[in-house]
């Protein structure tokens, strides 16, 4: 198993959000889990991000526990990326050194070319403070992109296109397809349409997490 949490129980203060967690996602499956908001699916995702030290339980992501371990092998894209101050560039190395190949390639993939191609500095441009100039749809693109270059075995997704316009949303979407080809992926959202490619669905509700066994169930 790619990602096990057993019995997992999380809480923020006296607040119990997480009780008794189990489930196990195999090496490329695609898992999604469905809630409602404040159901704590965001929790469960930085949890398995490894952000989180659990309160009981265990959670093994890629045969790891520590958190910093666990960090190495998956790559995160939430609802609203806040950016760094930086260039896109450093926006999707995030200071690791890397080859100019897999930079074009992560641009590529995550449909940012020609826009990147129209910017006078290209991807030397700066995004900004908190990413103040480019709009919700680029800035969805720059974090696949980072999430991309990472390379890392495991994605992460949090409502990745939830923020963002119909029409913004798709150009995301292909994105997104590119981010998780031949991935182990869990992705959390309240929207069960944005989850058609997943293996299998997961609910969360009242802290449990329950088998839809399958998507047409819901
Ligand atoms: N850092 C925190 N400290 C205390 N309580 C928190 C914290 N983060 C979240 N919570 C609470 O934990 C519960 C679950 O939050 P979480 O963000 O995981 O839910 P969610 O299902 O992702 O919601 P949404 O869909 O609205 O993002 C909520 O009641 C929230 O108020």
């Amino acid at each position: 198993m790619e990602i096990l949490l057993n019995k997992v129980t999380f809480t923020y203060g006296e607040k119990k959000i997480l009780d008794e967690i189990n489930l196990s996602v195999r090496k490329q499956e695609h898992v999604g889990i469905l809630g409602s908001s404040g159901g704590g699916k965001s929790t469960l995702l930085k949890i398995i991000a490894g952000l989180y030290e659990i309160t009981e339980g265990t959670c093994i992501v890629s045969g790891c526990q520590d958190l910093d371990s666990i960090r190495k092998q998956v790559a995160v894209v939430m609802q609203n990326t806040s950016l760094f101050p930086m260039s896109i560039r450093d926006n999707i190395t995030c200071g690791h050194s890397m080859s100019e190949e897999r930079i074009s390639k992560a641009v590529e993939a995550a449909q940012l070319e020609s826009w990147i191609d129209s910017l006078p500095e290209g991807i030397d441009s700066y995004v900004g403070e908190r990413g103040g100039k480019v709009s919700g749809g680029q800035a969805q693109r720059i974090a696949i992109a980072r999430a991309i270059a990472k390379d890392a075995p495991i994605i992460l997704l949090d409502e990745p296109t939830s923020a963002l316009d119909d029409e913004t949303a798709k150009a995301v979407m292909l994105a997104l397809e590119n981010l998780t080809k031949g991935k182990t992926v869990v992705h959390v959202t309240h929207r069960v349409e944005t989850l058609w490619d997943c293996d299998c669905i997961y609910d969360l509700r009242g802290g449990k997490l329950y088998d839809t066994k399958s998507k047409s169930s819901i």
